[in-house]
């Protein structure tokens, strides 16, 4: 018997925007101005496979590709090229099916009925998936516990905060308990109690092994605490896919080290580290490649009398930084085409 399909697939996927651009600049005196067509790689021959169970961050600056990857993934937007698979089926001509089996929140954009109270949304939603009464109830209530949505459940979504909208938003992607979630910004606008509230949720949704789940934030915090694999876009094509401990490695990130001497230490020549700068009492260093904290620690206290040694840039945050300013052009992917329209 073969093995089950993954439950993401995507093989060499490419979408191109057009647009158009003035040539001659903006002006209301102006209505009739030449305009020139512009073409933007949102997304160029990308490949990734997400396993059943799965927790992964898909991370990238703005403008990446990161939401254009997950309408693709979710049968919102037809890729020109490549293709997408959700547990082997494809997301645009199956997406009745598909609609089943995932969940997807747009942090930016509602997927409820504007003009109605959410709760509408979510009795709307229960018909279309045919849920149960009681399992419908039973999942509110647990999903009202975790995200308290009843004082403003009955007020329509247009008149609703950013914070409570997102938090509606989740609930309706989670309503009929679907084990693929698609999570593009799910805690953006969110205060820092119903985030970490939102974030156990998800640590506890995945921690049943059932739920594959592909989060994209600028939250790194969030990353950290929840996605053991990244995926990182820019400009529109993968540059990074695996274990979020193998990202500093492979952006060839060197962390640097702050050392409080207790007098000034004069020129220093280290064998584990390189000298970055030095002010009176503190110094900053680079380690060498290959050398490891406790080494660099070692040396500077055969040697010197030390207050104290500070390892930085071992966050996320600090790694895609430098990941991103190794690309020679930040906007290498958007490109002019043709003449004045
Ligand atoms: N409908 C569209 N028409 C033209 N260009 C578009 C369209 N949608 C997206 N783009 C462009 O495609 C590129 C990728 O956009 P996308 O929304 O996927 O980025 P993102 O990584 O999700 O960014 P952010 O973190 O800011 O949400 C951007 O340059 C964007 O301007």
């Amino acid at each position: 018997m073969s093995a089950p399909p993954p439950a993401i697939r995507v093989d060499r996927v490419t979408k191109t925007f057009r647009s158009w651009e003035s040539t001659e600049g903006r002006s209301w005196k102006r209505p009739f101005q030449r305009r020139r067509a512009r073409r933007t790689a949102a997304l160029s021959e990308v490949g990734m496979t997400v396993e059943t169970g799965e927790f992964i961050g898909l991370l990238g600056q703005n403008g990446a590709g990161k939401s254009t990857l997950i309408k693709v993934m979710t049968g919102l937007l037809l890729p020109e090229s490549g293709t997408a698979r959700l547990y082997g089926l494809d997301p645009y001509a199956d997406r009745e099916r598909n609609a089943h089996t995932m969940g997807v929140t747009f942090g930016q954009r509602t997927q409820l009925w504007w003009d109605l109270p959410a709760h509408d949304s979510f009795t709307i939603l229960r018909d279309i998936y045919g849920l149960p009464e009681a399992e419908f109830r039973a999942t509110l209530t647990e999903l009202n516990d975790v995200l308290a949505l009843s004082s403003f459940w009955d007020t329509p979504v247009r008149f609703l905060s950013l914070g409570q909208r997102v938090r509606c938003d989740l609930a309706a992607a989670l309503l009929h308990r679907p084990p693929l979630l698609f999570l593009d910004e799910p805690t953006i606008g969110l205060d820092v109690l119903v985030k970490d509230q939102v974030r156990t949720l998800l640590g506890d949704l995945a921690r049943t092994g059932d739920h594959t789940i592909v989060l994209t934030t600028h939250d790194m915090a969030e990353v950290e605490a929840l996605c053991r694999r990244l995926v990182v876009i820019d400009a529109g094509r993968v540059v990074f896919d695996g274990e979020r401990g193998e990202l500093a490695g492979a952006a060839h990130h060197r962390r640097t080290v702050v050392v409080e001497f207790e007098t000034p230490p004069g020129p220093l020549s280290l064998r584990t580290a390189e000298v970055v700068s030095a002010d009176g009492t503190t110094v900053h260093l680079r380690p060498h490649p290959g050398a490891e904290q406790r080494q660099v620690t070692d040396e500077l206290l055969s040697a010197h009398s030390v207050r104290s040694v500070v390892f930085d840039g071992t966050k996320v945050e600090d790694v895609l930084r430098t990941l991103y300013a190794r690309r020679p052009e930040t906007a290498a992917a958007a490109a002019p085409t043709g003449g004045p329209a």
